[in-house]
């Protein structure tokens, strides 16, 4: 298996080297060459295995020789035990023909720990075997960097730098990234948001000089291994539904494009999706985008759902890359374009997105709203994110096809929030009940470059 970069002009490369490279030295992200399809009968056989064991089904085909079957079966093993339900991704009924999918019961209670603790395990892996050191940097809009930071912490190889925007992320999400006491981990806090934090990210990999010297790797959905492993719980669910018998639409919060970037990827495996729904907040870049053909971001505005404040979204790259019939030269035309301010999908391609993804917009209103019901009508507690998946879903809900919303993060990341919406203030798990006690060590950061890479360097110097 070979990966190819969006913009056509870096090195083709292996699973591993596609995950530890993050980037492409061309500024594009890495995507499979082919994407293999499972057949009926094999999908159908997925039908009440371990999720593990549907994960080792689905994963094995994209990773090649990087590790034995017996060496990613322990990954994949290691990677969920720590996981709050014996299902790791249960369903649940909220309405006739509409399900929600629990995607927030690991350890920082979001559904970024489906793909961040398999990165954990096989970074550990593939750098014990190497003897290398990396420098892990991400940007993070509260999620991903708590994420990142639990699965890497207290790692030897490796050194993690988390930017997240200072100010605009819950006081949950900050401490899980504050608190940890490793050496080894970095919270920075960014003046701006989190396009600004994810820009100097790409920065950081477009430096070579920089890049080479520190050893830079990204644990962004910028990752394909990031992407890979979010593709599996839509084949559990979709199974468990009846598939592959029967067909399954999915309604996902939206931000950086890559959770229904991997539901993308289960429909070209095979998985019989019907409609793919890209929910967003007040950020609705890609609702305006895929209804109208214009990407032109025009501010983030902030929001109760602050880890999809995103106007640049990362993975709508893959997208498009697929959508241009996978012409890289076109994909770095937009993405140039971008920089100067927006671009325009063509005709062709807006129409090949539209084969797959249909999507809506839940303003701040609707979002209280939907907490407020949805606890009144079935006793689910919602995460705002969520809430937006939910409120998108009801407007895309069709009488023959099931309809899964992701429930992306739990409550409790967000209890001034949830309150505010249901009254109900959601209390964190046992395991964190301290969390608010932890002594908290953060590094408040400019938004330059420089400023940033210099601290970088002194950080990880002997
Ligand atoms: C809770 C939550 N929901 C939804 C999203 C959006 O996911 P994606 O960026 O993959 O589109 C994020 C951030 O990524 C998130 O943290
Ligand atoms: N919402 C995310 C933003 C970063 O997304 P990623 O999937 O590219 O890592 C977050 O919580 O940080």
């Amino acid at each position: 298996m070979k990966y190819v970069s969006t913009r056509g002009q870096a090195p083709e490369l292996t699973f591993e080297q596609a995950m530890l490279t993050g980037l492409a030295r061309d500024g594009g992200l890495y995507v499979p060459a082919e994407i293999p399809v499972m057949g009926h009968a094999d999908i159908a056989a997925l039908a009440g295995l371990p999720y593990e064991e549907v994960a080792f089904r689905i994963m094995r085909p994209f990773i090649g020789d990087t590790f034995t079957d017996e060496e990613f079966q322990g990954i994949i093993e290691r990677a969920y035990a720590g996981f709050g339900h014996a299902a790791r991704a249960p369903l649940v009924q909220l309405d006739q023909g509409h399900f929600l999918l629990e995607l927030f019961h690991g350890p920082t209670l979001a559904f970024k720990d489906f793909a961040m603790q398999m990165i954990g395990q096989m970074f550990q892996a593939a750098l014990a075997r190497s003897g290398n050191r990396v420098t892990i940097v991400g940007a993070t809009s509260g999620d991903t960097g708590s994420a990142a930071i639990e699965a890497f912490k207290g790692l030897e190889a490796v050194d993690v730098f988390i930017l997240y925007p200072h100010g605009r992320v819950s006081e949950v999400q900050r401490r899980q990234m504050t608190t940890p006491p490793e050496a080894n981990v970095h919270a920075l806090a960014i003046e701006g948001h989190f396009d600004d934090a994810q820009a100097r990210v790409k920065d950081m990999f477009n430096d070579f000089e920089f890049r080479d010297g520190v050893r830079l790797a990204g644990v962004n959905s910028i990752n394909w291994a990031r992407v890979l492993a979010q593709v599996v719980y839509y084949f559990t669910s979709a199974v468990a539904l009846g598939s592959p018998h029967r067909k399954v639409s999915f309604t996902v919060p939206t931000g950086n494009f890559g959770d229904i970037f991997a539901g993308y990827i289960a429909k070209r495996m095979g998985l019989p999706i019907d409609r793919l729904v890209v929910a967003t907040n007040l950020n609705d870049i890609l609702h305006r985008c895929l209804t109208s053909a214009d990407y032109t971001p025009d501010g983030v505005i902030p929001s109760i759902s602050p880890s999809m404040d995103i106007q640049v979204s990362s993975n709508f790259e893959r997208a498009l890359f697929d959508a241009y019939g996978r012409d890289g030269a076109a994909v770095a035309q937009l993405m140039d374009e971008l920089k100067a301010g927006g671009f325009r999908v063509s005709q062709g391609a807006q129409q090949a997105l539209r084969e797959h993804f249909d999507s809506g917009r839940c303003d701040e209103d609707q979002t209280r709203a939907t907490i407020r019901r949805l606890r009144a009508t079935t006793g689910e507690l919602l995460c705002p994110h969520s809430a937006v998946g939910v409120h998108v879903a009801e407007q895309h809900l069709h009488r023959d096809v099931p309809m899964v919303t992701l429930a992306t993060a739990h409550p409790a990341k967000f209890p001034d929030a949830v309150e505010a919406a249901s009254g109900i203030h959601p209390p964190l798990p046992p395991r964190m009940a301290d969390l608010y006690d932890r002594p908290e060590r953060l590094t408040p950061v400019p938004n330059d470059l420089q400023a940033i890479e210099t601290l970088i360097r002194e950080r990880i110097a002997p």
